[in-house]
């Protein structure tokens, strides 16, 4: 089992959040429309209702044909993960906050492989998370972005009471975090677009989804909302200045040479990234996909070959992913190597497939 959580599209629900319809039925039209990860939050729930929650969502989850995809956390309870465990309930980790049970606690008790998050909505907060050993959690939830009525005690991101200066400040809390973001509270579609400008990994809901009337529909337009506004956005840089890949520039040279618009700036380059854990035993997939993965979330055009990945892209954006790739093997405990090979070369692009087409070309040449 990988240790690799997808948090781009994560639906947070328990019984209080869906009028009165089954948690599990949300949780499957949510499965169905692309979500990538769930959280049982059930505040007002007693244990056993919690563990009979989290063996219909597992269920769900497994019959959806998700187990591989999709983790599945409870928000607080390490009680009920533990029980569930017991009992043979997968239940990949626990989602806590500043003051709920540390996190520390939680990884010794839940073992390396489970998922841990933790909350967070102010840069010092995450300053503070700076410190945390390595390999403790796998990602920050930050919050609140608007006011919600989903949870009482929720603050506001510093500054949020102007989207503008809380999508900064989400910004900036996204450039200090070492690990991966996902962003919640009031958030919609609409939101969904500088969400993924700021540099977030993901969002998180709940009303706008388990309270939704058609629950699905408003799903798949999260999720498809998200891919679209995902797929042309390259990996914000260190600086989160927004930096835009044209997907034509990806696909098609000859319509690339002839935009001029960023060419004082656009460093194209070509890398060769081959990121590994060292002394975790002869089976290394698992973990290299963990790295992998981070370089397909990042938008940039990327192919994995059986020794390295290759990836082509303006040069801060294909060094910040690199970073975080190698960072979440560093962060999930193991010690990492990698090595990393770079072509940056002025006036071209799509090097990524244009090289291999050149010389396809000419051993077809070659041939006749
Ligand atoms: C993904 C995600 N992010 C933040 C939270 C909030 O957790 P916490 O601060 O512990 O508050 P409660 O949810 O317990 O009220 C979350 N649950 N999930
Ligand atoms: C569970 C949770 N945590 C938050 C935080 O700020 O940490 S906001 C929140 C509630 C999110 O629900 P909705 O999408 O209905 O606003
Ligand atoms: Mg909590």
């Amino acid at each position: 089992m990988s240790r690799y959580c997808d948090i781009s599209s994560y639906l947070v629900v328990g019984p209080e959040d869906t009028h009165g319809r089954p948690v599990v039925d949300i949780v499957r039209v949510a499965l169905q429309a692309g979500i990538t990860m769930v959280q049982l939050r059930a505040k007002h729930s007693d244990a056993k209702a919690m563990i009979a929650l989290c063996e219909q969502i597992a269920q769900c989850i497994a019959q959806e044909g998700k187990q591989e995809q999709v983790k599945f956390v409870v928000d607080d309870r390490l009680d009920v993960v533990l029980a569930a465990r017991d009992a043979g309930i997968r239940v990949d980790g626990i989602h806590v906050g500043q003051s709920d049970i540390p996190v520390q606690v939680c990884r010794k008790l839940l073992g390396p492989d489970a998922i841990v998050g933790l909350s967070a909505h102010t840069v010092d907060l995450i300053s503070m998370i700076t410190e945390l050993e390595p390999g403790i959690i796998d990602y920050v939830g930050a919050g609140a972005l608007h006011p919600t009525s989903s949870k009482a005690d929720a603050h506001l991101i510093e500054n949020a009471s102007e989207d503008s200066h809380a999508l900064a400040d989400i910004a900036a809390l996204c450039h200090v975090c070492p690990y991966p973001v996902v962003v919640g509270g009031g958030v919609t579609v609409a939101d969904l677009p500088q969400l993924a400008q700021a540099g977030a990994q993901g969002w998180f809901v709940i009303s706008a989804i388990a309270g939704a009337d058609d629950p699905y529909r408003a799903a798949s337009e999260l999720v498809s909302t998200w891919r679209e506004v995902t797929k042309d956005t390259s990996t914000p840089d260190q600086s989160h200045e927004v930096s835009v890949i044209d997907s034509t520039n990806v696909v098609d040279s000859a319509a690339s040479t002839a935009k001029t618009d960023d060419k004082d700036t656009y460093i194209n380059t070509l890398a060769q990234v081959a990121i590994w854990p060292v002394g975790t035993g002869e089976e290394l997939s698992s973990h290299v996909a963990q790295a992998v993965a981070i370089i397909h979330q990042s938008g940039l055009p990327a192919h994995t070959h059986a020794m390295s990945t290759d990836m082509e892209g303006d040069f801060p954006n294909v060094m910040h992913t690199i970073e975080q790739a190698i960072l979440a093997l560093y962060h999930a405990g193991v010690r990492t190597q990698a090595s990393i090979q770079l072509d940056l070369r002025a006036g071209v692009r799509n090097q990524i497939h244009e090289k291999v087409t050149a010389v396809e070309r000419i051993l077809q040449q070659d041939v006749r």
